[in-house]
Order: structure tokens, then sequence, then C-alpha cells
């Protein structure tokens, strides 16, 4: 599937550029064109793949590319008043090759959580191509103001794209680690996720033909629907012993089904890690409403039974009926499997961030009511009335 990346603040940068440095480093080809956007001159200075060309500072009148400093209400109306910027640049991408749009944010700071929401709806209003999001959620150390902008964010990116794809770095960081200490690491772990589910299907790099490809629009009627969605991932080293001609010739039939045995417990058992593991998005595997397994490796130890005994246990997971699955044959030395669950439902993390946001809009009309009812009673005894407007001529 073809992407065309957009990178919005600090982390949105940082992790379109782990994705085209999978990419390369791959041999593959899934990334279309990728930009970044953001409000500190500084932060834009410090990519290294994405061109000049493709970096926009927007806000600028506002405040001289200094940055919003967390302030995420800034962050939307800057990149509502600068929105023609980003999208001329998007304009230059070669659009007619795009299967996708992706849009990438923190969403704890001020740009990312503020500017993404308000590009993503701009890019379905111009385009017809579905515009996913990468929401990455604010560890929870990380402060008040980062979990209130997560929790304002998420909501409204979820309702302004065609998925959130979301990664939680609380659920990422080693013990001892600081949140920013690992981002390269978290950053590279994330990129392989999406590297090899976006490159599925774009295998004419590795020269494989694969039995059951996963093609763009596998990964498009998974992500169909909305909602949230959290990746999984799984991978082992397959150390097959050479054999010579005279020994495959030599092969029994009994060999064979010992070896397609082999093959086919290694994926069930690689798709139970992938998905009973460690996800990007934590959450209850039951209630999904759609997964997709993509299976990469040698076609040799991409087992056909294996794939349809995993999709099986899947839909007997998730408790859905619409289990997809697919490989992805390439030369290596392992089998990984990645699953992406989409529309998740039971996210503790999301209910966490949910009931932050309902405190903060209660505190916010209880503010309003009080100051309105204090303007009421002052409207109503005369002399208060001279006070409440005078200030205001
Ligand atoms: N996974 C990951 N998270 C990051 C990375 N950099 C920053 N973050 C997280 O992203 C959130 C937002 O930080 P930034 O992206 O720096 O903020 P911003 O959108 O540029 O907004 P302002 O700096 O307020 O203008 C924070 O919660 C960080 O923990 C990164 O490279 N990887």
């Amino acid at each position: 599937m073809k992407l065309a990346l957009i990178g919005v603040g600090q982390a949105g940068g940082k992790v379109v550029e782990a994705l085209c440095e999978y990419e390369a480093k791959a041999g593959v080809d899934f990334v279309v064109d990728a930009m970044a956007v953001n409000t500190a001159r500084a932060d834009l200075a410090g990519l290294d793949r994405i061109p000049e060309s493709r970096r926009v500072l927007i806000g600028q009148a506002r405040v001289k590319g200094h940055g919003v400093g967390a302030d995420n209400e800034l962050g939307a109306e800057v990149a509502a008043e600068d929105a023609d910027e980003v999208l001329s640049v998007v304009d230059q991408f070669r659009t007619h090759e795009v299967d996708a749009f992706l849009v990438v944010a923190g969403l704890g700071g001020g740009t990312g959580s503020g500017g993404a929401p308000v590009l993503a709806r701009e890019l379905r209003r111009l385009y017809t191509e579905p515009v996913y999001g990468l929401g990455i959620l604010p560890g929870q150390d990380e402060g008040g103001i980062y979990t209130l902008n997560a929790a304002r964010s998420f909501k409204t990116f979820v309702d302004e794209v065609d998925n959130l794809l979301v990664f939680d770095n609380d659920a990422w960081r080693q013990s001892g680690e600081s949140v920013s200490g690992g981002f390269d690491r978290t950053n590279e772990e994330l990129a392989r996720r999406l590297g090899v589910l976006f490159s599925a299907g774009e295998t004419n790099a590795r020269g494989a033909v694969a039995e059951s490809v996963v093609d763009a629009s596998e990964i498009i009627n998974t992500l169909a629907g909305g909602g949230v969605s959290t990746i999984g991932f799984a991978s082992t080293a397959v150390n097959r012993p050479k054999r010579g001609l005279l020994s495959r010739l030599s092969k029994t039939a009994d060999d064979e089904t010992r070896d397609d045995g082999e093959a086919a417990n290694r994926v069930s058992s690689l798709v139970r890690r992938a998905t009973l593991g460690r996800l990007t998005l934590p959450c209850e595997v039951a209630g999904s409403e759609r997964a997709l397994l993509v299976l990469a490796g040698p076609p040799a130890e991409i087992s056909r039974r294996g794939m349809e005994r995993s999709r099986r246990w899947l839909e007997a997971e998730t408790g859905s009926m619409e289990v997809r699955g697919g490989d992805y044959p390439m030369k290596s030395g392992h089998v990984a499997a990645v699953v992406l669950l989409a529309g998740v439902t039971d996210v503790p993390r999301v209910k966490e961030l949910q009931r932050v946001a309902i405190e903060a809009q209660r505190d916010m009309h209880e503010k309003s009511a009080t100051s309105s009812a204090k303007l009421q009673e002052l409207l109503r005894s005369g002399s208060a009335e001279q006070d409440a407007l005078e200030p205001l001529f």
C-alpha cells in the first residue's frame, strides 16, 4: 500500500523519518512522499531525511518559529490559518500513486495534537483517498497538560480521520528509562510494525509472488468503519538445515508432512504471540471489529495450514467474522506475524483519557456557569450593573 506521510509536530516528524528509514533499510517501497509540519523552526532543522522543500513552518506570524509551547488550541488555530501552505506542498506529491494518507502526531504537545486533526480534515475534504491518523499517547508522568492535550485531541482526531492507529508511549517504556530516552528505539519498533504491514503487497522489491497477497484494499477494508486500531507483532528466526540437491530429491512424503507441521505450528504460535503480546495500544482483543493478519518470511515457512488455523483462532479471540489474512513472501532468516486489530473498543488508556476529557469539560462548564451566574446577580442589582458594565466601555 502506497502512503503519503505527513508528520505534525516533533514526534510526528521523527516517526515519519523512522518510517522512511525502515523503507530504505528493508529495501521496500511504500512511501510515495513524506513531509513535516511544525511551529518550531529548530524541530524542523533537526530532521535528516525529509528534504527542506517538504518541511513547512506554520504559525510564523503568531509564534515566530518558536513553537506553541504545548498550547494545543493555538496549535489548531495556526494549522487552520496556514493549512494552505501545507496543502500546496501535498499538491506536489505524486498523489495519483497514493493509496492513503497517514497523518502522524504526538498527542501530548501543542503542535501535533492541535494541528493534526485540522490538517486531516482538510485532506479529507480535498482528496478521495482515505486519511488515516497515527496518534502517539504521552507517558502518564509527562504532566497534566500533556494528558489534557491528549484527552482533548484524541476524540477530535478519531472523528477527523478514516481510522486512528494508536501508539502508547507508556506501554513501550523499558524499566528505568525516561520517556524521551527510548524514543529512537520505540520509533524503530513502531516503524517495523507499520513498515511490514504497509509494504506487504508491494512485493516487487523482493521478487517472490504471494499465494494470497495483502493488497491495499485488504488494509483499507480492515480500517474502514473508523475508530481506533492497534498493531501486534512477533518474529522468530528460521534455521532450516540447508539441504543439498540429493537430499532434496530423496525427501519423502513423511519429511514433507513433518516440515509443514513444524511450519504450521510455528505460524500458529507466532500469531498468538503477536496478538496476546505487547500491542502498540494495549487493549482487550475481544470485541475488535475487524482484523488483518500478515505473515512475512520465506515462502516455504508460510504454512497454508498455519495461516488458516491462525485466522480461525483470531476469529474466536476477537469475536469478529471479518478477519483477513495474506502472506508477504521475502528472502529472510525470519518469519514475522503482524496483526492489525481495527475498531477496538475495550481500551483502558482511552477510558482514562475520556474521563480526563469529561472532567476538564465539566470544570469549564462550572467555571462559565459560575461566572454567568455571578454576572446575572450583578446585573440584577442596579449599582452592581454599573460595576459590571463599566469596564466594557
Ligand atoms: N514515540 C515517540 N513519542 C515522542 C517522540 N517525540 C516526542 N514524543 C511524545 O510526543 C508528545 C508531544 O511532543 P512533541 O511532538 O514534541 O510536541 P509538538 O507536537 O511538537 O508540540 P509543541 O512542542 O508543544 O509545539 C510527548 O508526549 C512526547 O512524549 C518520539 O520521537 N517518539
